[in-house]
């Protein structure tokens, strides 16, 4: 099973030996950092951020190895925005010459780089940023200036303290007409002193939630004032401007200047299970130690993962783990095609990625933010210590549903797809993802057979139903969006449905590939077995939790949606006696999980108790501030009646 999880037997080796060698060196230690201010916890992460890079070089690892060492390295990162998002987009939008110039000084770390999008009044609508990048034919040069205080970039990562370089999207102004967002390479600090160069304002956005997650980063703002760079530093891929100032595009799609985020959300995709199993871990291994309730003639008393309501509430999120690893790995493999096919020049895949990556990145990001809260609560009072690890992996995982594409935009932007793809059904065969739309009458006429709870246990059956609900749900819409004089405004209104039936659409995706799955590649029949029963908890519970859907659509009847609960019900029963397995084969390291409740040992209650008295308060009996405010009080002897 973890040569399942983790893809191939190669990936499996290779990430346990970077987690080996994370968790055996000392630098690496974590359990700590809650205590740390701030300013103390920026400096270890650097400390730590440099010490891994000499790893990587001293030991030679490679671009895999080296990404799975900062993963378990477990603390966000400038380094996070140099390798995702600053290398990505000169790779996506730079021309060849670009290329040849930035990349060995990036692939080096001789610059620094972020990716500098968001401003302080605009971060969904990127037609809407303010940043100006003026041509200056006289110098051969953009000027870059923020006209506004909501034009301030405001939160790249890495960009208020560390990065020398920032990709910067900005308007571009061509003899005063407006051609558009592009992105430039900008210089921000000395490669000297680190000081940042004149005509910049920069600084940290100051603390986020959580404490000690995401303010090991430094999120920036940054103000231009008039700074000039040379003309040759506008990624150029896309669109050209001349040294006479003329403006071209080539035949490059325009979407392409939004390349760098279809990256990012694949990676975030391949992310979201890692977060999410991180939390099933922790909160499955504790169900079984912890005990309530249950005890006869003095005997022990019940596990608590024993109780359905608790197998209700974890084994779906255990399957979705699983299903988002899958779907991951799935959707690595549609980037990695697109990318060749741009790099190419072929763009027609595009569009389809673009919806996969914004909708699956919507999809996991927001159930595994639910997720990890959930085993929180699985864990009852003992899951809000932050010993639990479950707190800090929440706050770190949380922004998770707002950058990269706000959810709710992301969703909207699946709806596009969907309704174009609807829109051209007549002359046009939906393909990939969508292909399910070109089989709409059998779809919309067709209901379901199911007659017993047995009969759920089928891939077809189950795949039937999320077809026919998520088509009937985007015919739907298409339907009521034919009915506005004005599509855009008809868009507006409906787009309450249509998130719904966009999110109907992801969700088949992840059942289909979960199915797909099981079908060609498990080894061993027990593992395939095993993952079956969790492909059908995925996908009944998720059936359940939408039944209104699939009874509102037509598809199921009442009775077909019980049997359904039934089923699954009769399935939290077959996972129960390997869910310890599970989880184990997410070969989450002690160090990693950083959990006194997820320990591998099980050994709890005794950790628990050594780790309270590591907390500062304990250092003494009586600490600073009692003998100044409290002692008076009780010395007083006032009572409030007499005040
Ligand atoms: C316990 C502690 C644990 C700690 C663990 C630490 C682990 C560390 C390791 C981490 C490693 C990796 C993690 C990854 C790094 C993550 C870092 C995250 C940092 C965050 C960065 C950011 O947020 S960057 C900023 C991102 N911003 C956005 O996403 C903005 C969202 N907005 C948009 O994308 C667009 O503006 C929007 C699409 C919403 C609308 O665009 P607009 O121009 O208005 O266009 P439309 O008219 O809607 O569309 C025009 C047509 O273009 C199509 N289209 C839109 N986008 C794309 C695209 N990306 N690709 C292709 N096509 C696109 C659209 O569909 C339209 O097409 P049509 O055919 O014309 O309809
Ligand atoms: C931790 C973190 C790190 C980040 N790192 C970076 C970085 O490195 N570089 C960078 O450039 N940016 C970064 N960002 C910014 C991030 O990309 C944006 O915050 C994100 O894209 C969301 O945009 P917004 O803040 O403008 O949200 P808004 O769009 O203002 O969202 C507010 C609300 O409005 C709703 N809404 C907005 N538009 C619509 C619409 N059309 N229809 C319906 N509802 C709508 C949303 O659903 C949401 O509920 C980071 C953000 C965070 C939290």
């Amino acid at each position: 099973m973890k040569v399942a999880w983790a893809g191939s037997r190669e990936a499996f080796q290779v990430s346990d030996r970077m987690a080996k060698l994370v968790a055996n060196d000392p630098v690496f230690e974590k359990f700590s950092k809650p205590m740390l201010g701030r300013k103390e916890l920026f400096k270890n992460t650097l400390r730590k951020a440099a010490y891994a890079w000499k790893l990587i070089n001293d030991l030679r690892l490679t671009e895999e190895e080296a990404k799975w060492l900062r993963h378990y390295i477990d603390e966000p990162n400038y380094t996070d925005l140099h390798w995702e998002m600053f290398v990505p987009a000169i790779e996506g939008q730079g021309t060849k010459e670009q290329k040849k110039k930035w990349l060995p000084l990036a692939q080096t770390m001789q610059i620094i780089g972020t990716y500098a999008q968001t401003e302080l009044g605009h971060g969904s609508n990127v037609q809407g940023l303010e940043t100006t990048a003026t041509f200056d034919r006289q110098t051969d040069e953009f000027v870059m200036h923020s006209p506004t205080l909501t034009s301030s970039k405001w939160w790249p990562g890495g960009m208020a303290k560390v990065a020398t370089h920032a990709i910067v999207y900005a308007r571009l102004i061509i003899d005063g007409l407006f051609h558009g967002v592009h992105g430039f390479i900008v210089q921000l600090r000395s490669l000297e002193d680190h000081s940042p160069l004149p005509g910049l304002t920069l600084g940290d956005i100051g603390m986020k939630f959580g404490h000690g997650t995401y303010n090991t980063m430094d999120n920036g703002v940054l103000r231009f004032d008039h700074v000039r760079i040379p003309r040759n530093q506008m990624l150029m891929r896309v669109s050209q401007v001349t040294k006479e100032g003329k403006y071209a595009q080539s035949d490059v799609p325009r979407q392409l200047l939004y390349g760098t985020m279809v990256s990012v959300r694949q990676t975030i995709v391949a992310d979201a299970s890692k977060a999410l199993s991180r939390a099933v871990c922790i909160a499955t291994r504790y169900s079984v130690v912890r005990r309530q309730f249950g005890s006869r003639n003095g005997g022990p008393e019940t596990q608590v993962i024993d109780y359905k309501t608790q197998q209700s509430r974890l084994f779906p999120l255990l399957a979705s783990a699983y299903a988002f690893r899958f779907v991951g790995e799935w959707l690595k493999s549609l980037y990695i095609d697109v990318k060749q096919r741009l790099e190419a020049n072929d763009f027609s895949t595009l569009p389809e990625t673009h919806a996969c990556t914004a909708g699956l990145k919507a999809l996991t990001t927001a159930a595994t933010a639910d997720g990890i809260e959930e085993c929180r609560k699985l864990c009852g009072g003992h899951g809000y210590l932050i010993s639990s690890g479950l707190p800090e992996l929440f706050a770190f995982y949380v922004p998770a549903c707002s950058y990269e594409g706000e959810n709710v935009v992301m969703m909207l932007q699946v709806a596009r797809f969907l309704v174009k793809t609807v829109s051209n059904l007549g002359y046009k065969q939906p393909v990939g993802t969508a292909a399910y739309l070109g089989r709409v009458t059998p779809l919309l006429q067709n209901n379901c057979a199911v007659q017993t709870a047995e009969d759920w246990l089928n891939p077809d059956a189950i795949l039937e139903a999320f077809e026919a609900r998520a088509a009937r749900m985007v015919i739907g819409c298409g339907e009521r969006l034919a009915m506005f004089e004005n599509p855009e405004e008809g868009f507006a209104e409906l787009s309450i449905d249509l998130v719904e039936a966009s999110l109907a659409h992801c969700q088949l995706i992840t059942v289909s590939v979960f199915i797909q799955k099981l079908n060609h590649e498990i080894p061993g029949n027990g593992v395939k077995r095993s993952l079956e029963v969790l492909c059908y908890v995925y996908a009944l519970f998720l059936l359940h939790k939408h039944q209104g859907d699939f009874l509102a659509t037509g598809y199921l009847t009442p009775k077909q949606a019980s049997l359904a609960n039934e089923q699954l019900r009769t399935l939290y029963s077959k996972v129960r006696p390997n869910a310890i397995a599970f989880v184990d084969s997410f070969n989450h390291m002690d160090h990693y999980l950083c959990s006194v409740l997820g320990r591998y040992d099980g050994n709890v209650y005794p950790k628990l108790y050594e780790a309270a008295w590591k907390d500062p308060l304990n250092d003494s009996d009586i600490v600073d501030g009692i003998q100044q405010y409290v002692q008076p009080i009780l010395k007083q002897k006032l009572h409030y009646a007499k005040l």
